[in-house]
């Protein structure tokens, strides 16, 4: 699924008005009437009490077309102007007038905070002060408003982006956001959804189409996708009857020191459940009998010296597929094996944890990385490799760029692992926070190395290991709990994970796991 950015949704709203040859206010009664549809279908005539804040753009413009279909229909509606600006949208207007014309109860103005309603627990509260349009911080009585709003506990319906929260750029020190249980959002969700500095904002989300030109959203290009079912599973393979292990590839897991030779267990194992043909690890020689005795299906290698971490990188094995740093350490010994290493390397690797690492301590290592790798960094890592960022976009831009000038792709993890090639953003849809437990990075590297063993591009193995990483992991968490899981599990659950790619359909739009 393509997500639009701002100015390409405006565009759009402009192109279906001029195609379609109505009035732009067609729009915001589509847009309000689908709202009215989904909140009645859901409430069924209830008459609990639903307070509608209306700001003075569209998206008010939107809120007060709710208000008056919830009023028509005999809910139990208050209506509030938050009349933050003196400017009025066209459409607004419009909206206010149809609403005055329509029923007889009419908006109260909230121009400060003696104005504020009170609001409980039980009410439902409509949002939509501010859209896509907003454009700087909005004045302290306002943010007072969101506060009030997000102390109150209601239910809040944000109309397509939480009021507060840009579409298009991080927020800034004193910004404030309407905490949304719900967000309806208008042809697609907005990237904001997906970064943990506002997407900790958002409960649950899903779009709504208001009929927008097909022909426009169809031709124009997004740099930025959201990875779920449908896309991988035309990605997906699958086996013929006729088949061997040497079809499906060899992996080499390249890592493990004294006190982490579990990091390259987790990964080997990983490996095979992705289903590559054959997996061998590469570990310091304390590391052969522990993989030896973990691991049965995997093969093992080592270096010619009898230390604590590895001296040199030297292998017999024919890969399709390396995977280098898990559990590696970054002893300067580790370094310098790396570095000749890389030297000799002309296909795609998969560069995870400690390997990673080396890189940011010795930038000039990039030029050795051969094309379509595929770095996988957490958020410490990400940061010694691309340096600081001041937000979530800024570090969106940053990584994009770097992964741009060295023509590789970085998947960078998280709640919303986004993949990044190309200047292009892939998001991904599954995985829960029972992930946040040591070892799942590890998982995450062998899985993909797997799949770039089995001959998938280097692209569609770093997209196809994050989504059944965390499918794997959404399984888990049904027997092992969010707190329970553990990495093992994360693998155990693979094969289950993938075979759930053909079950039953996907329900529409994703859902952000629960906030705390
Ligand atoms: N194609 C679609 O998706 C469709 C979208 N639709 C809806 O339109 C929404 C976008 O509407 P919008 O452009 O009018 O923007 P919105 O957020 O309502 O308000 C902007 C107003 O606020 C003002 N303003 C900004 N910042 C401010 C601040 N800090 N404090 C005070 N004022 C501030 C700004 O004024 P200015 O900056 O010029 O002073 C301007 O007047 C979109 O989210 C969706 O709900 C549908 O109706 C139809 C199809
Ligand atoms: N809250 C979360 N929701 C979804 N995925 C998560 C969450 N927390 C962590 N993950 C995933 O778990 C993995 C953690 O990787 P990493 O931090 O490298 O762990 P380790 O170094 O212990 O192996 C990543 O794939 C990350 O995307
Ligand atoms: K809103």
């Amino acid at each position: 699924m393509k997500i639009f950015s701002s100015k390409q949704l405006y565009e759009a709203d402009k192109v279906t008005i001029e195609k379609e040859g109505i009035p732009s206010y067609n729009l915001m009664e589509r847009a309000g009437g689908y709202v009215y549809e989904w909140m009645h279908k859901r409430l069924q005539g209830q008459p609990v009490p639903i307070k509608v804040f209306c700001g003075i753009g569209n998206n008010g413009g939107d809120a007060l077309v709710i208000a008056r279909l919830l009023l028509k229909n005999g809910y139990n509606v208050d209506t509030y102007i938050v009349d933050c600006n003196d400017k009025r949208s066209t459409d607004f207007l419009k909206a206010y007038e149809a609403l005055k014309n329509e029923v007889k109860k009419w908006p109260e103005i909230i121009k400060g905070v003696e104005n504020f309603p009170e609001i409980s627990p039980q009410d439902i509260v409509v949002d939509g002060i501010f859209g896509i349009g907003l454009n700087r911080c909005p004045e302290d009585w306002v943010k007072a408003l969101f506060v009030k709003i997000n102390e109150s506990k209601a239910y809040t319906l944000s109309i397509d982006i939480p009021s507060g929260m840009y579409g298009d750029r991080g927020l800034d020190k004193d910004d404030i956001v309407v905490h949304s249980t719900f967000v309806l959002s208008f042809m697609s969700p907005k990237l904001a959804f997906f970064l943990p500095e506002t997407g900790k904002y958002i409960n649950m989300w899903d779009t709504i189409d208001i009929g927008l030109d097909p022909e426009y959203l169809a031709t124009t290009p997004s740099d930025v996708k959201l990875i779920s079912k449908p896309e991988i599973q035309q990605m997906y393979k699958g086996r013929s009857q006729y088949t061997h292990k040497g079809m499906f590839g060899h992996s080499l897991i390249i890592g493990g020191s004294f006190g982490k030779m579990g990091a390259v267990q987790l990964a080997s194992k990983a490996a095979l459940r992705a289903g590559s043909g054959l997996v061998t690890a590469y570990v310091p020689q304390i590391g052969v009998p522990i993989l030896q005795t973990a691991l049965p299906e995997v093969m093992v290698e080592t270096d010619n010296f009898n230390g604590k971490v590895f001296e040199e990188i030297d292998f017999q094995t024919e890969a399709n597929a390396i995977a280098i740093g898990p559990g590696m350490g970054t002893d300067e010994k580790t370094v310098a094996a790396m570095e000749s290493f890389l030297k000799s390397q002309k296909a795609p690797l998969v560069i995870d944890a400690d390997a990673i690492n080396i890189i940011a301590k010795r930038p000039a290592l990039m030029k050795q990385v051969p094309a379509l790798s595929i770095l996988t960094p957490h958020p410490g890592e990400l940061e010694r490799l691309v340096g600081k960022w001041d937000d979530d976009f800024d570090k969106l831009e940053k990584t994009a760029k770097f992964a741009k000038n060295h023509n590789v792709i970085i998947v960078i993890k998280g709640a919303h692992t986004i993949t990044v090639y190309d200047m292009q953003l892939y998001i991904n849809t599954t995985g829960n926070p029972g992930l946040s437990t040591a070892g799942t990075g590890d998982v995450l590297t062998g899985v993909i190395t797997g799949h770039l063993a089995q001959g998938y591009h280097p692209m569609e193995a770093a997209m196809m290991g994050v989504y059944f990483h965390g499918l794997a992991a959404d399984v888990a968490v049904n027997q092992y709990g969010i707190e329970g899981l553990i990495a093992g599990d994360v693998t155990e659950f693979l094969g289950r994970a993938v075979m759930s790619l053909f079950e039953k359909p996907e329900q529409e739009g994703a859902q952000a796991p629960p906030q705390q």
